[in-house]
């Protein structure tokens, strides 16, 4: 649809809840009983519903890095990485918004792969916004894996609120730093890097210990770009 004539206007209440400046402090893990009691005393609680999609599969890359597994993630509209998924609409269920977010934004075929609440591993709140985040974690074939990513080329939402799906690099190179680590330090929407380290563990692509010494190299490298400009 050619919005121009309405302007961003009409937009501006879902808008919001994307906005830059989030920090990962403002989104707190919440259980089904807290999220229960939350539902019941919030007014006008928002929920967003996104997943990881992943494939364990064992490739050693040039021979030389271990690359565990494949992980869907996407470049948005806003130029932020995220998983696929999004707001759920009014009366709708967390687990239909994000079978329907991944039909429109992946063109995930719903008869083979649905999303179903034994898919669910967390739910966030983020206060300000009184939003809950919904992430769910769903494994496929290496086969399948990559019929998907074909598929999501032709889905409704791609190069509108999808600009590209991406495969997460799940190693590290020999400086330590490129690959995962260096990923992590790309800008990401609400706590979709979170969810990216929660999926992982949860997932059994990295041992704690692993996940360990990834952090560290990404926090040691995000604090030294800081002050550097690539322009
Ligand atoms: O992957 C994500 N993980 C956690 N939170 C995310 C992710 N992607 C976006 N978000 C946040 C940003 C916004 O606050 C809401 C709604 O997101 P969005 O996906 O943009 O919703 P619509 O597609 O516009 O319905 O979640």
């Amino acid at each position: 649809m050619n919005m121009a004539h309405i302007g961003w206007g009409h937009l501006k209440d879902s808008e919001g809840y994307g906005k830059l400046g989030d920090s990962i402090n403002d989104y707190r893990a919440v259980t089904k009983e807290e999220l229960s009691t939350l539902e019941s005393s919030t007014i006008n609680l928002k929920h967003a519903a996104h997943g990881m999609i992943f494939a364990k599969k064992s490739n050693l890359l040039w021979n030389l890095y271990d690359q565990k597994g494949l992980v869907m993630m996407q470049v948005r509209f806003d130029g932020l990485l995220g998983f696929p998924g999004g707001l759920v609409d009014d009366g709708e269920k967390a687990v239909d918004g994000i079978n329907r977010e991944m039909h429109e934004e992946i063109g995930l075929d719903l008869h083979k792969y649905s999303f179903t609440e034994n898919h669910h591993i967390a739910c966030y709140y983020q206060e300000m916004k009184k939003m809950i985040l919904h992430f769910y974690l769903m494994e496929v074939s290496p086969e399948d894996f990559a019929t998907l990513e074909q598929k999501t080329l032709s889905a409704e939402e791609y190069g509108i609120e999808t600009c590209g799906i991406v495969r997460v690099p799940l190693f590290t190179m020999g400086d330590g730093v490129r690959g995962f680590p260096a990923f992590l330090a790309n800008q990401f929407a609400g706590n979709a890097r979170a969810e990216l380290i929660h999926g992982l563990l949860e997932a059994k692509l990295f041992s704690e210990s692993e996940m360990g010494t990834a952090l560290k190299a990404y926090k040691d490298y995000a604090e030294s770009i800081k002050s550097k400009t690539h322009l």
